[in-house]
């Protein structure tokens, strides 16, 4: 049984049943390269607690995700939250396809479209239109829709003449409206967003921050990471809090967030208490 599965165009979802996402008991481990000196081995043991153990081949690995499964159908906006180190970024690029379970399946219809870096993938000696035909070319898309979105990107990015320079002459400035137009130009059924994108320089925000909103509208699916509770309640109908490569709880933003605030605010009380004694 294949554990990543991806059916852009599948039949179903041409007839109007909908994108969809299934997870399946999904596991993904790290290996830790390094694990054999003593001093790491301890660190890393207090800072995953629970999550650190032998694989097959005797190797030390971090338990990342532990069992995760859930199930998304048109219309569910999911957010994930949750502390440092609790699986998000994780769970987000097994979603994505980047990262292979160990156990358990993905199972995802519809196209994806991966919002996780806007850098991801990008040739600097090459100019950025050049980018923007590799990005269409990996991506399958044909020469005409692969102009369509160059002129998309031409617009947004409005970077006037420097488009035909190679990319390594431009400012970081440039790098990002090129790579956060092109990431933003495709327009996916699945949307898969990590918090990174949400910042930025304040004066691009303000005009990316319209390109985006339209982009969760039309999107059937979106799985959003973040610590701006904020930004869960406002666009998601549901939640998944993460802790230690595990749910710890999930349904809407009004029952999860309230309560993951008042158990980080339960930590941070014990944490103060701690330091005081
Ligand atoms: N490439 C990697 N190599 C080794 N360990 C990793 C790697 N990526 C993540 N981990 C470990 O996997 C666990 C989950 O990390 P992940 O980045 O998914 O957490 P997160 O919830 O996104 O955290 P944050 O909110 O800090 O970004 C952590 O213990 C982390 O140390």
């Amino acid at each position: 049984m294949r554990p990543f599965i991806n059916t852009p165009n599948d039949t179903d979802t041409r007839s109007g049943t909908g994108a969809s996402v299934e997870v399946q008991n999904l596991h993904v481990t790290f290996p830790l390269y390094h694990g054999s000196a003593r001093t790491l081995r301890k660190t890393l043991a207090k800072a995953t607690t629970g999550r650190f153990e032998r694989d097959q081949q005797q190797r030390m690995v971090v338990q990342a995700l532990r069992g995760i499964s859930l199930s998304l159908k048109p219309g569910d906006r999911l957010g994930l939250v949750g502390g440092n180190g609790a699986g998000k970024t994780t769970l987000l690029r097994s979603l994505a396809g980047i990262y292979e379970p160990v156990a358990g399946r993905v199972v995802i219809r519809g196209e994806i479209n991966a919002l996780l870096d806007t850098n991801l993938g990008m040739n600097v000696d090459l100019t950025g239109r050049e980018n923007i035909t590799l990005r269409g070319l990996h991506a399958g898309m044909s020469p005409r829709r692969i102009r369509a979105i160059e002129t998309d990107v031409q617009d947004f990015a409005d970077l006037g003449s420097f488009l035909d320079m190679p990319v390594r002459t431009y400012s970081s400035g440039m790098v990002v409206r090129l790579g956060f137009a092109l990431a933003t130009s495709i327009r996916p059924r699945v949307l898969l967003m990590d918090e990174w994108f949400l910042a930025g320089d304040t004066n691009f925000m303000l005009k990316a921050q319209g390109r985006l909103e339209q982009l969760v509208q039309q999107a059937e699916i979106l799985v959003i990471s973040t610590h701006q509770l904020d930004v869960v309640s406002a666009w998601c109908t549901r939640v998944l809090w993460m802790d230690q490569g595990s749910i710890k709880l999930e349904g809407p933003p009004e029952v999860v967030i309230p309560a993951y605030l008042s158990h980080e605010a339960s930590m941070s009380e014990a944490a103060t208490a701690a330091e005081l004694t």
